[in-house]
């Protein structure tokens, strides 16, 4: 599957971090994601409920960071995945998650992940 559904530089804030001082603010975070689909299907038919909706999963994302508080952002990006993956049905995906404050001598610091769906659908 070549084609792929993609959210890029998605701006978030989120409590997240691993010092006393990070659990009382909020923090930026940016997501990319990409997300393989036959986007061929919604092209024929012209319905966004045949589409991964972009707009529906950025909203799911920001609700997410609203809501929930990890330490590290290999946690936060591990659960969200699991969850979009569930939620969207997403056969796979691709997630950056950059903290652009975390080292100010940095542009941006972050993680990369890939995950599978362990059924195809
Ligand atoms: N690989 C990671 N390294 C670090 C993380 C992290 O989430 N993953 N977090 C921190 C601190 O929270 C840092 O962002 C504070 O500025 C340090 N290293």
């Amino acid at each position: 599957m070549q084609d792929l559904v993609f959210i890029e530089g998605l701006k978030a804030q989120a409590v997240i971090g691993v010092y006393d001082w990070e659990k009382k603010i909020q923090q930026d975070l940016v997501f990319d994601l990409e997300m393989e689909h036959d986007n061929r299907v919604p092209a024929e038919t012209d319905d966004l409920a045949k589409t991964l909706d972009y707009e529906a999963i950025s909203n799911y994302i920001l609700t997410f960071c609203a809501e929930r508080q990890f330490e590290l952002i290999e946690t936060l990006a591990e659960h969200l995945v699991g969850e979009l993956i569930g939620q969207f049905k997403l056969n796979a995906v691709t997630l950056t998650l950059r903290k652009p404050g975390a080292v100010p001598a940095a542009k941006a610091v972050g993680v990369k992940i890939h995950r599978k769906s362990a059924v195809t659908y």
